[in-house]
């Protein structure tokens, strides 16, 4: 793995930076409202470069939120770097051909330009994804189309993700919220041209993986490391091998090398949840409480909707779910075979050819007793409890996908993460299960069940202003119709920028905010010799700031100002 950081003070903590000298930012964040969106760890804005003019996300992380912990950070960032550096070498290599293939798991993984710290922050400038995220489509639909959207959305995924295994690394947070749909590059007058007409939505194209704040590499030279027997992921997505994790922080050592440590096909379980959740709206194995949740999970008990199991629309559907939702973890398929599942497999024309039977799929044949028994309906309305952190021994613990909806606060500190608060909405609403349900799995629908299936995150759904729900286009599918896009794809990676407009990971002033609130300043940021100063505005390399000159704030001020971190 690359190494980086190296000549940087990066991750020191903030009062043995006082004394190292920092250059100045190279990026600013034009408008406090320019929130792309937060996560447990971070606020996330859109930034320019101030010498490229090229828009990026910049992630912000406190230091204060990662105090014993900065080893996190580091390691996601290494990894995107390494990931970046995979990605461009394989665009330096590929032919004209390869390089525009709509599908390749590279075009679909985040990617890193520049990173730095700051007095306060570590800042990550990432590729632009401003179109949303995956979960706001789907909540916002109630379900996403079938073979419109959830086919090619499973396809892209399942190439990022062959590429992230190509690459040894597991992502081991795959859901919805974490699936960002990137900045359009194509220019409107190329997009009024196209002629193309596609059976699929194309936002498809546009489709990034992103937050790789869990994901790990899968083969450690140190056969000490706890790293694949952590107790991490999100609830609704982990597969049984992580809930056999569940009390490793209690283990003892003999306990602890008998415990397997996972492998990349926890990632393989977390898409098929991912699938179920496009296509129907509501997760497969969510209940009352964690309790039954993990149990369910554990006895790969989902549920199956009884008006959709044989409608010949969902059939293959069924099928990848089947095959995926495998006890063990060696019967899950790769994701190289599962780009030949007829579900999927008009978007892989070279894939293996169709392969037929669940056996093919998977490393051995399912022995009858591990048929996965017939999953019944469990309905809830509770709300999901954070572990205890005491449970995690990495510093991690399991986070919760109603976290997304209910926005919950964490009091981060050295001493373990606590839940301080947190709404009691929940994106299920399910009645709780008997015991007997429990050991005698059988389909129970009700009708509460079908009006009350998705009761979704009312907060998210109000606020979906950004939300790209363009139809796109539609009619028929084949492998010429994909080819003609090719030439007009999206899939034009940002230009490397120069590298005297990167921070490269040193110490920085904090970037700067330009707020539209007050329109009285007179002067507006310009650059002289990578500095960022302020000059009359008719000389700003910034076009867009000229009839709006705009008050300067910090974005530490920013933030410090909003109590967001
Ligand atoms: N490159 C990007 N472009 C646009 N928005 C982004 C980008 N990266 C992150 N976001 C937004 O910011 C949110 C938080 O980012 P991210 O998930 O990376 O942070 P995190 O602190 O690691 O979150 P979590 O606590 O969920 O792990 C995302 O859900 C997304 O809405």
């Amino acid at each position: 793995m690359a190494t980086v950081l190296s000549n940087s003070p990066i991750f020191s903590n903030s009062s043995s930076n006082s004394t190292a000298t920092s250059l100045d930012c190279k990026y600013i964040v034009k408008s406090s409202n320019d929130e792309l969106g937060d996560g447990n760890f971070s606020i996330v804005k859109k930034c320019q470069n101030t010498l490229t003019g090229g828009y990026f996300a910049m992630k912000k992380v406190h230091k204060n939120l990662l105090k014993g912990k900065m080893q996190l950070i580091q390691r996601e960032i290494n990894l995107l770097q390494f990931l970046s550096q995979k990605i461009r070498q394989i665009e330096n290599e590929s032919s004209e051909d390869s390089i525009n293939n709509l599908f390749d798991g590279h075009h679909h993984v985040l990617q890193l330009f520049d990173y730095f710290e700051t007095k306060n922050s570590i800042i990550l400038i990432t590729q632009l994804c401003e179109k949303g995220d995956l979960y706001e489509k789907i909540v916002s639909n109630s379900c996403l189309d079938l073979n419109r959207q959830v086919v090619p959305y499973t396809a892209c995924l399942i190439s990022a993700l062959g590429f992230l295994h190509d690459n040894d690394i597991v992502h081991r947070d795959i859901k919805a919220e974490n699936v960002l749909f990137r900045r359009n590059m194509i220019n409107s007058s190329t997009k009024n041209s196209e002629t193309t007409v596609l059976d699929y939505d194309t936002s498809s194209h546009d489709l990034i993986l992103a937050d790789f704040g869990l994901a790990t590499h899968i083969h450690q030279n140190d056969p000490n490391s706890k790293a694949l027997k952590e107790y991490v992921g999100t609830m609704s997505y982990i597969a049984p091998e992580i809930v056999c994790c569940r009390n490793v922080s209690m283990m003892d050592s003999k306990q602890l090398k008998n415990l397997k440590p996972y492998d990349e096909k926890i990632d393989i379980w977390a898409l098929a949840v991912l699938v179920y959740f496009m296509a129907l709206g509501y997760t497969p194995f969510d209940c009352d409480n964690d309790e039954e949740t993990l149990d369910c999970i554990s006895k790969n008990d989902y549920y199956i909707d009884e008006d959709l199991k044989d409608d010949p629309k969902f059939k293959q559907f069924w099928d990848f779910l089947k095959i995926c939702f495998q006890i063990d973890s060696k019967k899950r398929p790769s994701m190289k075979k599962l780009q030949s599942h007829p579900f999927v497999n008009k978007f892989f024309p070279n894939s293996l050819s169709q392969l037929n039977t669940i056996s093919e799929y998977i490393e051995s044949p399912i022995p009858s007793d591990l048929t996965p028994p017939t999953p019944f309906l469990k309905r809830s309305s509770s709300t999901y409890s954070l572990k205890s952190p005491s449970k995690t021994p990495s510093g991690f613990h399991l986070f919760d996908s109603s976290s997304k909806t209910s926005k919950s606060t964490y009091n981060y500190s050295s001493s373990p993460l606590t839940e301080i608060s947190s709404s009691s909405s929940s994106l299920l609403n399910k009645p709780s299960m008997s015991p007997s349900i429990l050991t005698e799995p059988a389909i129970v629908i009700t009708t509460t069940m079908q009006t009350s299936r998705l009761q979704p995150n009312l907060r998210r759904t109000s606020s979906l202003t950004n939300v790209n729900n363009s139809k796109s286009k539609v009619l028929h599918s084949s492998n010429s119709t994909i080819n003609k896009v090719k030439k007009n794809s999206t899939f034009i990676l940002e230009p490397v920028p120069p590298k005297t407009s990167l921070m490269n990971g040193c110490l920085s002033t904090t970037p700067k905010v330009l707020s539209r609130k007050n329109s009285a300043a007179s002067l507006v940021l310009s650059i002289e010799n990578d500095s960022i100063v302020a000059q009359p505005i008719n000389n700003s390399i910034l076009s867009e700031n000229r009839s709006h000159p705009k008050p300067i704030f910090t974005i530490d001020d920013y933030v410090d100002n909003e109590n967001n971190l």
